[in-house]
């Protein structure tokens, strides 16, 4: 470019449950500059205002209805993510296991995907150096021509090992299958499953660090900045 700014980089992270999404968009958004959005936070903040309405969770189209109503707002600065329902912070009750285990039910009914998905797009569109966006549909649906798209993936016993790490919990059993039935869930749904796009780099985070992981997609972002 006659300046010499970047121009904006629109990249997309996808993927089963705990293969380091959050961890991996969040440090490389703070590494190169850019914004970063949680999808997964904003599927987790409609179900909770959906549990704190008394919508039932089992009728989709009863949480169709009420699909545009909530006010939900992302804070992408990777330093500092945020995110609120109406004005009332929810970063800690979003992580509850009562909307853990509710979400994939919310995140199935297609009006709430075409409300969301509306955010995410508005949100991308709008980020002046670019965005990191991690979730489960962003390289298939919601940012299909994003200029780099990676799929994560981690076997359960790593995956779960983790989650059980970071939960504190000693049951690795119920947590890689509290892990294995969202992912099902989250894969055999109608409307834009977690999948991976044609055009996305694969990276198994089996047997990587964090810091690993992190290095190998800071690495592809800066091939597709100088054209590689
Ligand atoms: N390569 C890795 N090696 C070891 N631990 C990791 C690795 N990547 C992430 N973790 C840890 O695993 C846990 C889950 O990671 P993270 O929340 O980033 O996954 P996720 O894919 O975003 O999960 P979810 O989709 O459920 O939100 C965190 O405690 C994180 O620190
Ligand atoms: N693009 C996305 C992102 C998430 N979901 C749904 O939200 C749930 C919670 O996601 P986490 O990343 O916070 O674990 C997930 O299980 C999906 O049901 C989605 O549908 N699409």
């Amino acid at each position: 470019m006659e300046n010499g700014a970047a121009q904006p980089v629109i990249v997309a992270i996808d993927g089963p449950s705990g293969t380091g999404k959050s961890s991996t968009s969040k440090a490389v958004a703070a590494q190169l500059g850019l914004s970063y959005l949680d999808t997964g936070a904003q599927y987790r903040a409609i179900t909770w205002w959906m549990v704190t309405n008394g919508i039932d969770i089992d009728d989709p189209t009863a949480i169709a209805a009420v699909a545009g109503k909530a006010e939900i707002v992302s804070g992408t600065d990777p330093e500092n993510p945020t995110i609120t329902v109406d004005g009332t912070d929810v970063a800690g009750p979003i992580r509850s296991q009562e909307v853990t285990s509710k979400v994939s039910a919310v995140s199935a009914v297609p009006e709430v995907r075409a409300r969301i998905t509306e955010l995410q797009r508005s949100l991308a569109t709008s980020a002046e150096k670019g965005i990191v966006v991690e979730g489960r549909d962003i390289g298939t649906t919601v940012l299909p021509d994003a200029d780099l798209k990676v799929f994560l993936t981690a076997s359960p016993e790593a995956r779960a090992a983790r989650r059980s790490g970071e939960l504190k919990s000693t049951d690795i059993q119920a947590t890689r299958e509290a892990l294995i039935k969202r992912d099902a869930a989250d894969s055999s749904r109608k409307t834009s499953p977690l999948a991976k796009a044609d055009d996305a780099v694969e990276v198994d985070t089996t047997e990587l660090t964090l810091a690993q992981v992190i290095e190998c997609v800071v690495t592809l972002v800066e091939e597709k900045r100088a054209g590689k």
